[in-house]
């Protein structure tokens, strides 16, 4: 039986899309995955201004993907991951493996409209914290009172009114992504949210929804409770080392063969 058979036990926040399952792989796992992602070809990285990436499954386009298999290695935690979650209609066909430097991150950003609403993200290596900022783009469309007031073509005004009445349900959070750990969301926490991490080698906890979840799990993981710091009145995570996250979508529509040597 599923450890996760029942998603609803490991949502994490307010958000009912927003699930962080702690523990999903094992310490051997973990390994095994670092050191097939650590064995692919130089060629294979891609190096950003603030990260470098490996793209597994193919090219994402705006038409779909154009498919290449899975390697069996990462075939076989995505069949787990879908099995498991039971969020992905069919199999996931995407991965992008990115690594980061203990001071590097990634934008806030919503993910491509190529990509089925569902996302689940393995962390490796040092832990950080995902920031989930409310779409402007919500903002601007809440209210007719505020239509009325604010230029539609300016998110950010609208952003700021709104924030000031404290009309606006969706408030920023942030989540501690664990070393091993899986996090998923979807639906609303997908499309209504940016999620980013910030580039810099500390991060604060206190916007942190899964701070329970996440720490209590350290007990069987002494490297990232030196890193996890408690105290009074600053709870930080010092990353001292890389992280390496497996971010693991869907692609409904796919383009095979479409180029015939
Ligand atoms: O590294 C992560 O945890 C997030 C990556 C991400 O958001 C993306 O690849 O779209
Ligand atoms: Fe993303």
């Amino acid at each position: 039986m599923a450890r996760t058979e029942n998603l609803n036990n490991f949502v994490v926040g307010d958000l009912p899309t927003l699930f962080y399952i702690p523990d999903f792989i094992t310490d051997s796992e973990q390994a095994r995955l670092l050191n097939n992602i650590y064995q692919a070809p130089i060629s294979k990285w891609k190096s950003l201004k603030n990260r470098r990436l490996q793209n597994w499954g193919g090219v994402v386009h705006e038409k779909g993907l154009l498919s290449q298999d899975l390697p069996p290695w990462l075939a076989k935690i995505t069949k787990r991951i879908c099995e498991e979650s039971g969020l992905f209609p069919s199999a996931i066909n995407h991965v992008l493996i990115n690594e980061y430097l203990p001071n590097q991150g990634i934008m806030p950003h919503q993910d491509g409209p190529a990509y089925y609403p569902v996302v689940a993200i393995l962390s490796l290596g040092s832990p950080v914290v995902m920031d989930f900022t409310p779409h402007s783009r919500l903002n601007s469309c809440k209210s007719t009172v505020m239509e009325s007031v604010v230029d539609k073509t300016s998110d950010v005004k609208a952003a700021e009114i709104e924030g000031n009445d404290g009309l606006d349900k969706h408030q920023p959070f942030s989540a501690l992504l664990m070393p091993r750990s899986l996090l998923i969301f979807k639906d609303d926490a997908y499309s209504d949210y940016l999620h980013g991490i910030e580039d810099n080698a500390v991060h604060r906890l206190d916007k942190v929804v899964n701070g329970i979840e996440a720490l209590s799990a350290l007990s069987g993981s002494i490297s990232s409770e030196a890193e996890v710091i408690r105290s009074e009145d600053s709870k930080t995570v010092n990353r001292t080392m890389s992280r390496i996250s497996l971010t693991c979508r869907l692609v409904l529509k796919v383009h095979k063969n479409l180029f015939k040597f």
